[in-house]
């Protein structure tokens, strides 16, 4: 369906893109995950047309976008990172604006927003601006105007970021009905979960390079570590314990009152651990042995946690 070879582009001395070749199949639900500044929307604004790289290859159903450029923006659909509506407008309004700028007129314009405006759970504020919407209701919203003119690939920039639980729920539920129905879809995002909850395949993106990619158990599979250790502690950590740090070789997370070890020998770190903390005179309140997760492939390939 899309297949890239050796995309590069820099921003003056910044270098976001670095040899980046990505394959997607036909229905496929793509996950691109990596940290603040990893490059994902610079890949998704050089997939959709919007910026062109410095070199490297962009093929749909084979053919090279920019020598099939309409075509090729016929099938595309892009939800971006930031929302592209307007405030003092109704839905439709928006929509009808969105919907005549890609060739969409008369019956079957409003025909497609009604059914657009159902399926993202909003007809019944359709005629209520755009202003007095909640966070997760312009996001719908912008799915909405991305899927006016029935693109065969859509790319989602972090449709998530900044609402609430219950609509990101909303959105999850979208997007998986959208991908039941066969519609590919690229879903960047720098939320572990939701990588590991909606994606066929996750490629793990940092410094502009794709570092892993693979199904959540492919990853899983190739990382070295089994388990993780978390450890909640009765207080904030507050003391210095770079030697506990140092001593796991960078596989320790501290945050606030919790630590989590990755580890590929829970037998002989676990009593470690346990003896450096009692040594450093913190409190275990709880401790739990879990299977492997995103979060510690991540750590484990990147040296850095996503949330930095
Ligand atoms: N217009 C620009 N001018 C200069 N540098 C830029 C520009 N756009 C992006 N960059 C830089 O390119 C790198 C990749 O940025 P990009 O926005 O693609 O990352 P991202 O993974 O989407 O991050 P975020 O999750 O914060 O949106 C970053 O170092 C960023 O600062």
């Amino acid at each position: 369906m899309l297949t890239t070879n050796n995309l590069t582009k820099s921003y003056n001395e910044v270098n976001a893109l670095n040899n980046v070749s990505l394959s997607i199949k036909e229905g496929e639900l793509y996950g691109l995950l990596g940290p603040n500044g990893a490059g994902k929307t610079t890949t998704i604004n050089i997939l959709s047309s919007l910026l062109k790289p410095d070199s490297g290859e962009i093929l749909y159903q084979g053919k090279s976008l920019y020598q099939n450029l309409s075509e090729s923006k016929r099938m595309i659909g892009v939800v971006p990172q930031e929302i592209a509506l307007y405030e003092d407008l109704t839905a439709i309004e928006n929509l009808k604006f969105w919907g005549t700028l890609y060739g969409i007129k008369g019956k079957k314009q409003q025909s497609k927003i009604e059914e657009l405006l159902e399926f993202l759970g909003l007809s019944d504020r359709k005629n209520h601006k755009i202003k007095t919407y909640s966070g997760g209701m312009k996001r719908r919203i912008n799915i909405a105007a991305a899927l006016l003119h029935d693109p065969t690939i859509v790319f989602m920039d972090e449709p998530t970021v900044g609402i609430d639980p219950q609509s990101r729920n909303l959105i999850f539920e979208v997007i998986q009905e959208l991908h039941s129905r066969g519609l590919t879809m690229i879903y960047t995002t720098h939320y572990m979960e939701e990588a590991e909850r909606l994606c066929d395949r996750i490629g793990i993106i940092d410094e502009g390079k794709i570092i892993a990619e693979g199904s959540l158990e492919e990853l899983k599979k190739s990382s070295k570590i089994k388990e993780e250790i978390h450890v909640k502690f009765t207080n904030t950590l507050k003391t210095d314990l770079s030697n506990i740090s140092n001593h796991f070789n960078g596989q320790l997370l501290i945050q606030e009152n919790q630590m989590v070890l990755s580890t590929s020998q829970a037998n002989t770190d676990l009593p470690s651990l346990i003896q450096m903390c009692t040594h450093a005179n913190l409190h275990l309140e709880r401790l739990d042995v879990k299977s492997l997760s995103l979060e510690s492939v991540f750590l484990e390939l990147t040296g850095k946690s996503l949330r930095d």
